[in-house]
């Protein structure tokens, strides 16, 4: 599915991410474990072609991701929920959701059911999808996030720090919604960076120790 070989990627001159290799299956759950620093946004936005590579092959089934600008990725079925969230303030919480929709180019009734779907996954979106962006609370605006990378991401969803800063009450919703999504996508493929794995519960399949831009564990 979503394989990763040697990716190093350099940032103002530093080496960030130091030959990462990675191989991902239709439905699985990887968390990618590291402290602050470590390297997991830079990777996570790499992925998304966001951050260029300096060295290395990323591929998604036969697509070649090296060679796809960001946009493309999007088309390719990669939903990306960053650790900033990066909520519209003027926009709707529904056009937040649906604005990476427009990328896709999708007809309304397929929009119309992306977003059916993603309400019965994240249901607590939905008495908020009128309320303005800029009404959100931070753990809120995570939920919107969650949902927006889902809109998009039938192939697989890029997770950054999703429970840092949440209450443990919307932690517990978040992790309700990841338990949802299993059973609905049994292929969709999710990664989720964390920088305190007790955060983590029994969500993923495989956890995998980054440090200074290399993966030096596999937890299990
Ligand atoms: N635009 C940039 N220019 C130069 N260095 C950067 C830039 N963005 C990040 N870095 C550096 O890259 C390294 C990895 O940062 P990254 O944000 O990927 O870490 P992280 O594991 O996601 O940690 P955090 O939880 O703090 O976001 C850090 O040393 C950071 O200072």
């Amino acid at each position: 599915m979503l394989k990763i070989e040697n990716l190093c990627v350099s940032l103002a001159g530093s080496p960030i991410l130091r030959s990462l290799s990675l191989d991902i299956h239709a439905g699985t759950t990887i968390a990618i474990v590291g402290r602050n620093g470590a390297g997991k946004t830079t990777l996570l936005r790499s992925i998304m072609g966001l951050i260029p590579a300096t060295s290395g092959e990323m591929h998604l089934d036969e697509h070649n991701l090296m060679r796809s600008a960001a946009h493309l990725r999007t088309s390719l079925g990669i939903g990306y929920a960053p650790e900033d969230r990066v909520i519209f303030p003027t926009l709707s919480v529904q056009e937040n959701l649906e604005l990476p929709c427009e990328i896709l180019e999708l007809s309304s009734q397929e929009v119309e059911e992306r977003l059916a779907h993603v309400l019965d996954v994240v249901p607590q979106l939905k008495p908020m999808l009128a309320r303005s962006g800029a009404a959100l609370s931070g753990g809120q605006g995570k939920m919107v996030a969650l949902g927006r990378a889902l809109m998009v991401g039938s192939a697989i969803v890029l997770l950054d720090e999703p429970f840092q800063g949440l209450a443990p009450a919307l932690a517990l919703q978040y992790s309700e919604a990841l338990g949802r999504l299993r059973t609905s996508r049994p292929d969709l493929s999710v990664v989720i960076t964390e920088s305190n794995s007790a955060l983590l519960t029994d969500i993923p399949n495989q956890i995998l120790t980054i440090e200074r831009g290399s993966f030096v564990e596999a937890i299990h």
